[in-house]
């Protein structure tokens, strides 16, 4: 171990493991674990710490004695940068690998339940261009690398669109070109730029809360329908109007051009006002028979593609016969309820974002699902006893909570129903793991199945069927 600028350098650390948050891990001579960023399982690295814990480190891999034969060369120019995919050095096959691992270490050592052998994780046929949304912030104060730091070059332009730097909010890395949405999306993106600087239109600072431009939105689906938002920070007709008509012009294509004028402090547009300047407000995606339309402040899953995997999957495991009372709690724009419909007697949908809600009711409408019914509402008031009065105790729920899982009286309430089946879909193991063992007294898992919706990061799905005991 030595000391560099008051951090501590591990030297020749071999890194044994991928972890959480997509860290390498390693462990250092004092017996602590280490979680290293830019490392990749099998190298041998030397390790400049971060940050010191009780039980581990946290650090960045400085130099190599060894390569990992796991190692792959990043396509992206950005890579190492850019925070969006920390897994490009890694092949698909081992990202897979640590991703099923990552589902099993959580259910075992967080859930301790018994478990079924966990099905091979489903892999992506795309690995690059699965996005169907991108968004991009517009800045005036662009991330310069070391590079071009050390190179003393003057960089009079410092206007950037890309993405934020990791854990600085007012930093943005120019991209030149990202890997992870389906063309036309990167020539759209340089066009806009070059556009608005031949048009003068100033870039956003954000702590200064000046310039025009602040964010561009593009979704694409896989019918090849394109919206594309411009988001200014304050109305000026003239360069508005000229910029829009240019991207117009250049792009036919475009299915939905839609701007908002937003001067609150942050970038949000979910309490403002969309204006549709050319085409229609919304765009469709399909998935099977349905129809989905999509406006701008609509979620979607993002990976169009696997979503019909994860959704494959859940309608499998709730292995429905016509005859049952479905609860698809956490709905979103009730995709999946929508889905599983055609086989089910009905199929009650709850969410808390009202306009996605809205977006339910409305797609149900037009895809002719008629046994469905939407609420709007925190999933710990409206899942109570009066609700469950007035709509029907579940045969089957399936559950597909956000990120920190379900809340405690939501997990007391299905343990109170007991419905025959849950199906739970989870983009957080970990947090799946602690409601499965709150569950574990009722409930047997019987199916576990990681699916990929992320290549490229650390992300992992995870659809697991409950049966009641
Ligand atoms: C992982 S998404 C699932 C969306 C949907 N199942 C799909 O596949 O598109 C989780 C959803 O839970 C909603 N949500 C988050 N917290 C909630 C809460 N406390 N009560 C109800 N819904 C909530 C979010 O708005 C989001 O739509």
């Amino acid at each position: 171990m030595g000391r560099r600028n008051n951090r501590i350098v591990l030297e020749n650390l071999k890194v044994i493991d991928a972890g959480a948050k997509g860290k390498a891990v390693a462990k250092a001579p004092d017996g602590k674990i280490v979680f290293i960023s830019n490392a990749v399982p099998g190298d041998t690295a030397t390790v400049q710490t971060t940050k010191k814990r009780k039980a581990y480190y946290e650090g960045k891999a400085i130099s190599f004695s060894e390569l990992s034969d796991k190692r792959t060369e990043p396509v992206c120019q950005h890579f190492g940068v850019c925070g969006g995919c920390k897994w490009q050095n890694m092949g698909y096959q081992h990202q897979l690998f640590y991703k099923q691992k990552e589902v099993e270490n959580n259910l075992n050592r967080i859930g301790k339940i018994d478990l079924p052998s966990i099905l091979p994780i489903l892999g992506s046929e795309k690995t690059y261009f699965y996005r169907n949304k991108m968004e991009f912030s517009f800045s005036d104060n662009k991330w310069l690398t070391l590079e071009q730091i050390q190179s003393n070059e003057i960089i009079e332009n410092r206007n950037a669109l890309g993405f934020h730097i990791p854990g600085m909010w007012d930093k943005i890395l120019d991209i030149k070109k990202c890997h992870l949405q389906q063309d036309p999306s990167n020539a759209i993106r340089t066009f806009i730029k070059n556009k608005a600087e031949e048009l003068d239109l100033s870039f956003f600072n954000t702590r200064k809360q000046e310039g025009l431009l602040r964010t561009l939105m593009i979704r694409t689906t896989s019918t090849n329908e394109i919206m594309v938002l411009v988001q200014f920070y304050s109305e000026d007709k003239t360069k508005r109007e000229a910029l829009l008509n240019a991207v117009k012009d250049e792009f036919p294509e475009i299915t939905s051009l839609q701007y908002v004028i937003n001067s609150k402090g942050n970038d949000t547009i979910y309490d403002q006002e969309v204006h549709c300047f050319h085409g229609r407000d919304h765009i469709f995606e399909e998935m099977e028979t349905l129809r989905f339309k999509i406006n701008a402040k609509s979620f979607y899953q993002t990976n169009s593609e696997q979503a019909y995997e994860l959704y494959k999957v859940t309608r499998d495991f709730a292995n429905l016969k016509g005859d049952e009372l479905v609860y698809d709690l956490y709905t979103g724009t009730g995709t999946i309820a929508q889905f599983v419909a055609k086989n089910a007697k009905k199929v009650i949908g709850i969410e808390s974002v009202p306009e996605a809600i809205e977006a339910a009711k409305e797609n149900a409408l037009l895809n002719e699902v008629t046994n469905s019914e939407f609420y709007v509402g925190d999933m710990k008031n409206v899942f109570n006893d009066e609700f469950i009065n007035a709509h029907g105790v579940p045969d089957v729920v399936i559950t597909d909570p956000p990120r920190d899982g379900m809340h405690a009286d939501v997990v007391s309430q299905l343990l109170k129903l007991s419905p025959p089946k849950i199906v739970y879909v989870s983009c957080n193991s970990a947090t799946q793991a602690r409601d499965l063992a709150l569950m574990d007294d009722t409930y047997k898992v019987t199916k576990v199945q990681p699916v990929d919706m992320f290549p490229q990061t650390h992300h992992v799905e995870n659809v697991v069927l409950l049966e009641k005991r």
